[in-house]
C-alpha cells in the first residue's frame, strides 16, 4: 500500500457526520433529496434559499437542517450581506461562512444519485470523504493515477521522497447525463449526454488552473475555506454561472510572491498549490438532470466567455507581498491585486474586489480572525 495513505479504501470510509455539513443553493424544490436520503440523512444540511424569500421550501422529513433566505442573510450580515449573490447559484458559499465544521459538500438540487457501470448506486459523499482524507500529489505525476487507491500504487521511477502525498483540499467531482457545458456547447450539442464513466481520481497539478463546477463538490473548509468566495453574480450584475470558476482560480491561484522594494524574489503559491495542498477531480459521478435554460445562459454567460481570455493570465501572474501569513490576508492581496489589474477590463471587478474584501470581513466576524484560523504553514500537518 502506498505511503501515506491515510487510510486503506479496504476498510469502510469514516462516515464524518459531525464534521461535514451539506449545501445546497436552490431556486427550486428539494424533491430530490428523496434520493439522497440513504446517504445525506445522517449530515446536517445548509439549504440556501435563492430569490423570493416569501415562497416556502418545503424540506422532506427526516433531515437534519437550516434553512436560509435572504432576509436571514440581510439579518445575520447586515451591510456584510451586499458580497453575497442574489439569484445565482453563487448564493451557495453563504453556506460555507455560517457552517462550522471542518469539511463541506455543497450539491445542486437537479442532481441524483449515479450508478456505476455494473449498475451499483455511487454514494457520492462517501467518495469525496475518501478523496479528502487521502493524500494529493500536485508535485509529480502518477501515471497510475490514485496511487492510494486500493489496487494502485506509486509507479516505477515515482521519487520516494514525494510518495507520502501532500493534504487535500479540494475533491471536484463529475456527471453523468448533462455535463457541466457552457451555454454556447449546450446551445451547439443540445441532444448530448455523458455516458463516459472514467473510473479515475486525478490530482490537478501544482500551478495548473482549472474550471471548477460547484455541482458536486467537496473542500476541507477548514485549510481553504476563506478562499472559496463565489464572487458577485446574478441580480445586479454583469455576469452570472462563473461564480464557481471564479472560486476555483482564486483557490488553486498560483501566486508569485515579489518584493520589489527588497529587490528579491521569493516564489510563493499560496492558498493550495503554495501549501502544497491538493485538488483532486474525478470520481464521484452524480448524474445531473440540468434544469437551466442555455438561452438564458448564454445572458448571463456572455461577459464571462470574453473576459476570462484576461483573467485566466492575471491569475497565472499575480503577485503577493510576503506578509501574508493566511489565508484571508492572501484573499485580501488578492483583492488588491483584482482592483490593480481588472479594474480596466471593467468597473465590475472595481466592485469585485471590494466584495472579496468584505467577504473575508464577514468570515472573520462569524469564523474568527485571519490569525488563528487558515494559517498559512509549509507544514501540512499544522
Ligand atoms: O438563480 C439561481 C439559479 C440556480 N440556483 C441553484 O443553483 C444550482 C445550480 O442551478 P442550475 O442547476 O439551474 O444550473 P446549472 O446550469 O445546471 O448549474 C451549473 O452552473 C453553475 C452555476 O454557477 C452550477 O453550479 C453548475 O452546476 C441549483 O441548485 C439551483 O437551484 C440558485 O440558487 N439561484
Ligand atoms: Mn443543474
Amino acid at each position: 500500500m502506498a505511503g501515506g495513505a491515510a487510510f486503506s479504501d479496504a476498510k469502510p470510509t469514516p462516515i464524518l457526520k459531525d464534521e461535514l455539513d451539506i449545501v445546497i443553493p436552490t431556486i427550486r424544490n428539494l424533491d430530490f433529496l428523496e434520493m439522497w436520503r440513504p446517504y445525506f440523512e445522517p449530515y446536517h444540511l445548509i439549504i440556501v434559499q435563492d430569490g423570493d424569500p416569501s415562497r416556502t421550501v418545503r424540506v422532506p422529513d427526516g433531515f437534519d437542517y437550516e434553512l436560509f433566505n435572504r432576509n436571514d442573510i440581510n439579518r445575520i450580515l447586515g451591510p456584510k450581506a451586499s458580497c453575497i449573490s442574489f439569484k445565482d447559484s453563487a448564493c451557495r458559499c453563504f453556506g460555507y461562512l455560517v457552517s462550522k465544521k471542518k469539511y463541506i459538500f455543497t450539491i445542486d438540487d437537479d442532481c441524483f444519485v449515479a450508478k456505476d457501470p455494473s449498475g451499483k448506486e455511487i454514494n457520492a459523499l462517501e467518495q469525496h470523504v475518501k478523496n479528502l482524507l487521502n493524500p494529493s500529489t500536485p508535485l509529480f505525476f502518477n501515471t497510475l493515477y490514485d496511487p492510494y487507491r486500493e489496487g494502485a500504487d506509486f509507479v516505477r521511477g515515482y521519487p520516494f521522497s514525494l510518495r507520502e502525498g501532500v493534504p487535500t483540499a479540494v475533491s471536484h467531482g463529475l456527471w453523468l447525463n448533462i455535463p457541466d457545458y457552457d451555454a454556447p456547447t449546450q446551445l451547439a450539442k443540445p441532444l448530448e449526454r455523458n455516458t463516459r464513466f472514467v473510473d479515475a481520481v486525478l490530482t490537478i497539478p501544482k500551478g495548473t488552473l482549472f474550471p471548477m463546477c460547484g455541482m458536486n463538490l467537496a473542500f476541507n473548509r477548514q485549510l481553504i475555506g476563506p478562499a472559496m468566495y463565489f464572487g458577485l453574480m446574478g441580480d445586479g450584475q454583469p455576469i452570472g454561472r462563473y461564480d464557481d470558476m471564479w472560486a476555483g482560480w482564486c483557490m488553486k491561484v498560483n501566486l508569485a510572491l515579489s518584493i520589489v522594494a527588497l529587490n528579491w524574489i521569493v516564489v510563493r503559491k499560496v492558498i493550495c498549490d503554495h501549501l502544497g495542498y491538493g485538488v483532486k477531480t474525478g470520481l464521484p459521478y452524480i448524474w445531473h438532470s440540468k434544469a437551466s435554460n442555455p438561452f438564458v445562459n448564454l445572458k448571463k454567460e456572455y461577459n464571462g466567455i470574453f473576459w476570462q481570455e484576461e483573467l485566466i493570465p492575471f491569475f497565472q501572474s499575480a503577485v503577493l507581498t510576503k506578509e501574508c501569513t493566511t489565508v484571508q490576508k492572501c484573499y485580501l492581496e488578492l483583492s488588491k491585486q483584482v482592483k490593480a489589474k481588472l479594474g480596466k477590463i471593467d468597473p465590475y471587478f472595481l466592485k469585485l474586489a471590494d466584495a472579496m474584501v468584505t467577504w473575508v470581513e464577514a468570515w472573520d466576524e462569524l469564523n474568527g480572525s485571519g490569525e488563528n484560523s487558515s494559517n498559512l504553514t509549509n507544514d501540512p500537518e499544522k
